[in-house]
This record gives structure tokens, sequence and C-alpha cells, in this order.
């Protein structure tokens, strides 16, 4: 069982369209709706692959009630947190060449009497999982600490722990020690505060957190696949996906895809495939859409722990 906690969650709108110009009225060729925010992401893609997962989240307003029908109807087990507030709406535009611009709201003011519930709705979920995972931004109201308090008190209970954020919140809870972060090129570049134009850049920042007591170290890198780094391993592995249709939720599909093979008990390099086989799969689909079975059949991976680290980097 995987626990996924989303403080932010939201409605994904994505909308298609051929070409952006700021400033002019665009007649869309379609749109969809999504589930969304970073860790109801991971639970959609695990839910999809019959994956053991439970998504704890507030629910308010209109917005709430619709977010709730599109789990039920994507069969993701959910524990909704009743706060007083919106959940917000977050908009995609996607143009043919697959140029992605979001306009991600703030999300609903939480009170601390809200923050507390969430925390509680999480922990007591926690008991015999594998993996309790904090993913995304922060609403308004919710402490930087959040995350870092929540890596503590999983911690406590013996159970392994992930984050997935930005910014100062990341930066706390990677000071906590999580088991686990899944940063993207920017975030970790962000978080050790220096760009990071190669992947040996990448590899030395990711060293310097597993010396600091990260176990894994699973940075994501767009098109050039992700890099794993733990203190006996440094595996890169990468697919190659000629025409990508829409990158958002792809992080969060590499996520699920990692966190599902460690605990179906692959090694770590395996574990690194399988999430970047996820996570290249969904940016083969629309939207937020998280990739089924099928959708990861013939998506070749290509895995190695001696990756060429003068490589590049393009993200
Ligand atoms: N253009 C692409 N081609 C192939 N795979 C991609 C592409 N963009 C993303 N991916 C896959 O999705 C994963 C997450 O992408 P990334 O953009 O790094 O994450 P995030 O959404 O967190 O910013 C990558 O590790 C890779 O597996
Ligand atoms: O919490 P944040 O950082 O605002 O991000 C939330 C957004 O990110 C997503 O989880 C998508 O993730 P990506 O950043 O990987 O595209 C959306 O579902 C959601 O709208």
């Amino acid at each position: 069982m995987i626990v996924t906690l989303t403080p932010n969650p939201s409605i994904d709108r994505a909308v298609f369209i051929d070409a952006l110009h700021r400033g002019e009225v665009h007649r869309a060729g379609g749109g969809r709706i999504d589930p969304g925010g970073k860790g109801v992401n991971v639970s959609r893609a695990l839910a999809a692959q019959s994956a053991a997962t439970t998504a704890v989240l507030p629910i308010g307003g209109p917005e709430g009630h619709l977010l709730e029908e599109l789990l039920d109807d994507a069969g993701v087990d959910h524990c909704s947190v009743p706060v007083s507030g919106t959940v917000r709406m977050n908009i995609s535009v996607l143009e043919p060449d697959g140029t992605t611009t979001k306009l991600n709201e703030p999300g609903p003011e939480l009170s601390p009497a809200e923050v507390d519930a969430l925390l509680t709705a999480t922990l007591e979920r926690a008991a015999g999982a594998a993996w309790v995972v904090g993913c995304g931004s922060l609403p308004p109201g919710a402490p930087t600490e959040l995350y870092a308090v929540l890596v503590a008190r999983v911690r406590e209970r013996g159970v392994r722990v992930a984050v997935d954020s930005s910014g100062a919140p990341f930066a706390a809870a990677v000071a906590a020690r999580p088991s686990l972060i899944k940063p993207n090129h920017e975030e970790l570049a962000e978080l050790v505060g220096h760009a990071l134009p190669r992947l040996s850049d990448v590899r030395a920042a990711a060293h310097e957190l597993v010396a600091d007591g990260i176990e894994i170290v699973a940075v994501s890198l767009g098109g050039d696949g992700a890099l794993l780094v733990t203190a006996d391993e440094v595996v890169h592995a990468r697919a190659t996906i000629s025409a990508p249709l829409s990158t958002v939720g792809a992080g969060d599909c590499m996520l699920a895809g990692l966190l599902h093979g460690l605990s179906s008990g692959q090694s770590a390099p395996d574990a690194l495939s399988t999430g970047v086989l996820w996570g290249a799969a969904a940016v083969t689909l629309p939207g937020s859409r998280v990739p089924s079975p099928d959708d990861l059949r013939g998506i070749p991976v290509e895995m190695t722990r001696t990756p060429d680290l003068t490589r590049t980097l393009a993200t």
C-alpha cells in the first residue's frame, strides 16, 4: 500500500489550441478535465496499474465535489478531509508541438485545525503502508514545515517516507531526511542553489544529499530520463518518445512507478526503469491522463549503471 498526501489538490483542465497568443481570444479545439495535484496523480497512476493506494486530500467547495466524483470514476481510493475553502482549478494550455503553459492557482486557505486533520488522516492510514509520500505545493495557511513534520511522524511509525515538492517546504522536508526524494532538474538546482548543466553536476548534487542522510535521490530529467543515486549506486534510465503530447503529471507517474517498483521488491535500478517507463508513457497521453497497462507496452527503456556523466542536459 502506498499512501499519498496532497495538501493542495486540483481539478486539472487541459485546453487544446493551435498556438498561444497573449491577450487574444482563442477558440479551443477541445479540452478535458482530470483529477490533479501531485500526490493525487501518484495515486491515480498506481490505481491504473491495480496497485494498492490511498490518496489523502482536503476537499471543499463545488470543485472538491467534482474532484471526489472524478476520483471515484477512476477507481482511486481516497480519504477526504473536509475544508471550508474551495479546491483549486489548474489550467494547462497545450499546443500541438507539445508546448505546455500551466496556470496554477494558489489553492484554498487552510486553518491550523484543517492542516492537523490532514496530517492525522495520513498518519492513521500510514499503519502497515510500504510508503507514505507527500507531494506538491502547499496551500496558503499550511506551515512551511508540513512535509518535515510528516517525515518525522511517519518515520517514528517505522514506515518509509518520500517527498516531492519544491521551494521552502521541500528544503525543510529534505532537512528532515526522508527515505526518498524525487526532485526534477530545476527543483534539484533550486535546492542546492546552483545550476546543474551536466549529468555529472546532477550526480554530485544528489551525492551530497545522500551523504546528508537521504537513502534514495531520484532526479527526473524530462526527455533525458532520470538519475538515481544511493550510497552504493548511480543509475541512469531513459526512454525516447518521438512526439510527446503532454508532460503534465509525467513526474508524478515516474514517482509512482519508482515507488511501485521498490515496494514490489525490485532493485533500485529496476525500480528506476519502471518509473521512467511510467513517466515516458504519461507524455504520450493527453492532459494529465495516467497510463493504463496497455499504454506501457512497446516503450523500450535504456538503463545503465555506468552513465555518460559528461552528457549535457536539455532540461
Ligand atoms: N520528452 C520526454 N520524452 C520521454 N520521456 C519523458 C519526457 N518528458 C518527461 N519524460 C518522462 O517523465 C519523467 C518525469 O519528467 P520531468 O519533466 O522530469 O518531471 P516533472 O513533471 O516532475 O517536471 C522523466 O523522468 C521521463 O521518464
Ligand atoms: O502543487 P503544484 O506545484 O502547484 O502542482 C500541481 C499541478 O501539478 C500536477 O500535479 C502536474 O504535475 P507536473 O508539474 O509534473 O506537470 C497537476 O496535476 C497539478 O495541477
